[in-house]
């Protein structure tokens, strides 16, 4: 039997039969890229394990909130929060979790602690009833016994009872969560929340997605990732769209269908996916205009150096795991080893492709470890601009918005490094002296704290409409902003910038953003290129 079609409370969408994917959404007026199509509020949302006791279960703000006193496992940050959620779902939820054995309260998987809020408040229930849950597929998949096992216990926990129809019932409803909860990162792109809207949750997948969701305040925010036509089906990515294809068939192969857009079919590496953006444009005002030109590099003109980046992602895939790169301790010659196995990509300028952005940033990670920041900040110019804006060609993606955040940072800890301060600092272990001192040289030759403020301005600049007050990046770039107020002498500069601002797309404007930042941060970028082979390709 097809699905039901429920009728789309936002009038900004609709929800559509789709003949080979049950249900679509489809915009029902056009939208430019960047533009919020619609922000929704979520019917049921949580935050992830390791998030529990640093986010609110209300507000699911990050902070240091306090455990609730009967069932101490779920957390908020003051009093009207907890109030709130004690009226929307924790009475119910707060006796259910008082079952779980206090050993195992603060371990009960995210998917079940959502079961739990299906099994006990009606209107969450009554939400995800349409939802699919491909049951007789996941049901002849080898897991099928585990994903009983969690409905038994918290079919028991919410004390509904363990009799067979109860359970089949609740394992039903598991694999409508699984199908089409939302996972939520923060800004260091770690899960924070998994969250279910049933409107939103009919939208379907592609990895050349022209739609995102942000996580602003509560509340989740669709924004247009290119430009959408009335009628034009809405897709998001469910997954990290950057990794190469045999992980993005893992990570889809839970959602129970096998993705055949284009970049899948024609296994297009991510400079191809890249030139197959209509976003390409929008970064004349970037920090790498020069991506418009993506078509024109070797690694598509040349049908040999692509095939060859695209075989050796696929196969690194299999012998360098990414997530190894998150580890703070990461060692010197770990970081080496995997720079010589991805030296195919690097001879021929791959940057962007896997794994090279993931090891260049635990490369400026190991740096800031060591205090080396002038290091750390040449080599995040490079993923600035040879890595991420080839993976996410638009310059509003949240990704892009963090990078300007963070080269803003580090050079606010480079900015002080006075001639003086530079002969007394160590160069880190590295033997690199040379290349050292020749970004030493280039920073002293930069007016880094209009190039902060700049970057910063952008970074405000590139928010989405109407949450700029809410939005985590914006309010900090804000704050630093502030800060900079009390910087005195620096009044011709302000003007300057004052006048780049408000009128950016001016040719003054241009040749003043190439002067002061472009031309900058390129610069420091192919000093970390030179860092980075001297360093580490030996
Ligand atoms: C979150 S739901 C999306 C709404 C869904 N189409 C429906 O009718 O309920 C996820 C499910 O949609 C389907 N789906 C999503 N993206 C798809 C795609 N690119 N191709 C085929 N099916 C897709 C799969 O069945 C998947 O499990």
């Amino acid at each position: 039997m097809p699905p039901p079609i429920a009728s789309s409370p936002f009038p900004a969408v609709q929800v559509r039969p789709n003949p080979s994917k049950g249900r679509s959404l489809h915009a029902t007026t056009s939208f430019p890229p960047g533009a919020v199509i619609l922000a929704a509020q979520p019917l049921a949302c949580l935050p992830t394990l390791s998030h529990l006791a640093s986010r609110c279960s209300h507000c699911f703000e990050l902070g240091t909130p306090r455990a609730c006193t009967r069932c101490r496992s779920a957390y908020y940050c003051d009093a009207a929060c907890q109030r709130a959620a004690w009226q929307s779902v924790h009475k119910l939820e707060c006796k259910a979790l008082q079952r779980v054995p206090a050993e195992r309260r603060g371990q009960l998987p995210t998917p079940v602690r959502l079961l739990l809020q299906v099994l006990l408040v009606e209107g969450i229930r009554d939400g995800v009833e349409s939802l699919e849950g491909h049951v007789a597929a996941r049901r002849a998949r080898p897991g099928w016994r585990d994903v009983e096992l969690m409905a038994m216990a918290a079919c028991s926990y919410a004390g509904k009872g363990v009799d067979e129809a109860t359970v089949r019932k609740a394992a039903e409803q598991l694999c409508k969560i699984q199908t089409n909860a939302f996972n939520w990162t923060d800004e260091d792109f770690t899960e924070a929340c998994v969250f279910i809207q049933p409107t939103l949750a009919m939208m379907n997948h592609s990895c050349l997605p022209n739609a995102m969701i942000q996580f602003i305040d509560g509340k989740i925010v669709l924004r247009a990732e290119t430009k959408l036509e009335a009628g034009d089906e809405i897709e998001i990515s469910y997954t990290d769209v950057t990794m190469p294809l045999p992980k993005r068939r893992q990570a889809i192969d839970s959602y129970m269908f096998s993705c055949q857009c284009l970049r899948c079919r024609d296994n297009l590496n991510i400079y191809q996916a890249c030139s197959a953006s209509s976003n390409l444009d929008l970064n004349g005002l970037s920090l790498s205009p020069e991506v418009s030109k993506v078509s024109q590099l070797p690694i598509i003109t040349n049908s040999a150096i692509s095939k060859r980046v695209t075989t050796a992602v696929d196969e690194l895939s299999g012998i360098i795991r990414t997530d190894e790169f998150n580890d703070g301790d990461i060692k010197l010659l770990t970081l080496r080893e995997r720079f010589q196995a991805c030296r195919e990509l690097v001879a021929v300028g791959a940057w962007a492709a896997p794994p090279v952005p993931q090891l260049l940033t635990a490369i400026s990670n190991y740096f800031v470890n060591k205090e080396d920041y002038t290091s750390a900040l040449a080599i995040q110019s490079l993923v600035a601009i040879e890595c991420t804006p080839y993976r996410y060609p638009a310059p509003f993606h949240p990704v892009r918005i963090k990078e300007l955040v963070h080269l803003a940072s580090l050079l606010s800890n480079t900015a002080p490094h006075t001639a003086e301060q530079m002969a007394q600092s160590s160069p880190s272990q590295l033997t690199g002296g040379g290349t050292s001192s020749k970004i030493q040289a280039a920073l002293r030759e930069i007016d880094q704290v209009s190039t902060y403020q700049m970057l910063l301005l952008l970074a405000k600049r590139l928010a989405p409409a109407g949450f700029s007050d809410k939005f985590k990046l914006s309010l900090l770039a804000s704050e630093r902003l502030d800060e900079l107020k009390q910087l005195p002498g620096r009044e011709k500069e302000l003007s300057f910038i004052e006048r780049w601002n408000t009128e950016p797309q001016s040719e003054w404007s241009k040749d003043f953003f190439q002067y002061a930042v472009i031309d900058p941060i390129h610069r420091l970028a192919s000093l970390g290129e030179e860092l980075v082979k001297q360093e580490f390709g030996r």
